[in-house]
């Protein structure tokens, strides 16, 4: 089984890493799939180039063997130019796995906006959906459509793709876009993201006017 943890990362940081590790554990995975996007569909471009993304991608997971990282948005959008639309890149994931059971992780920010990706009915002919959850989190009515897919942890494994998760996993309260600002406004990001990507963030002077 294969997870898939698609982001902008702009820049990684411990929520993702955390978060990316404990379903690695919790569904017993070969691997996860950082998946960094070139051209979101769905919000403004990043303010980094999807090379220093990357890299700082690199450098956060050098120590953790069972993270990945997946450059085929960037390389499609090498070759198209075209939105980095999650559809595409799982349909490619599949032609390259044919059998395997292939788990989308999303947020459960994102799964409330889910309906609005692109031809997102199809996500689910190539994949499972895992919408991670923090504690607390009180599920809305599902339509049908989700209600028809829903499966517990263990009923993964039997099939490649079709169904709908919830597991709560630890969130730490950090996002990408406070660490931008505490940068821009000059305080110290430290504990929120691997000193190498601060690091990195320092040497190329990134994010330092908002
Ligand atoms: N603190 C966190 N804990 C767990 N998952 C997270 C956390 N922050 C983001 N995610 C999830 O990681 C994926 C990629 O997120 P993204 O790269 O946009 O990070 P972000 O911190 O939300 O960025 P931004 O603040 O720029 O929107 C999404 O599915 C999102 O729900
Ligand atoms: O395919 C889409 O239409 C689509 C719309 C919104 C978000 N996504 C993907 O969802 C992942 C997380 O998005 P975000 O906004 O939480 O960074 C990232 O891999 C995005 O490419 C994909």
């Amino acid at each position: 089984m294969i997870g898939i943890f698609g982001g902008t990362f702009d820049p990684v940081h411990y929520g993702h890493l955390r978060s990316a590790l404990e379903v690695k554990d919790i569904f017993g995975l070969d691997e996860v799939r950082l998946i960094p996007c070139a051209n979101p569909p769905h919000r403004e471009q990043p303010t980094v180039t999807a090379e220093m993304r990357l890299q700082m991608l690199e450098l956060a997971i050098k120590t953790q063997p069972g993270l990945k990282i997946d450059t085929r948005e960037l390389d499609r959008y090498d070759l198209h130019q075209v939105p980095s639309y999650m559809v595409d890149t799982l349909a490619s994931l599949r032609q390259e796995f044919p059998t395997e059971s292939l788990l989308l992780f999303i947020g459960s920010d994102a799964f409330k906006h889910l309906t609005g990706w692109h031809q997102w009915q199809r996500l689910f002919d190539y994949a499972h959906i895992v919408v991670m959850t923090r504690p607390g989190f009180e599920r809305q009515q599902l339509d049908d459509f989700f209600k028809a897919r829903l499966a517990g942890v263990n009923e993964l494994a039997q099939a490649a793709a079709g169904k709908l998760c919830f597991q709560q996993v630890t969130q730490l309260d950090i996002s990408a876009t406070a660490i931008r600002d505490i940068i821009a406004r000059k305080q110290n990001p430290g504990f929120l993201l691997p000193d190498a990507v601060i690091e990195y963030i320092k040497q190329h002077k990134l994010y330092e006017t908002r």
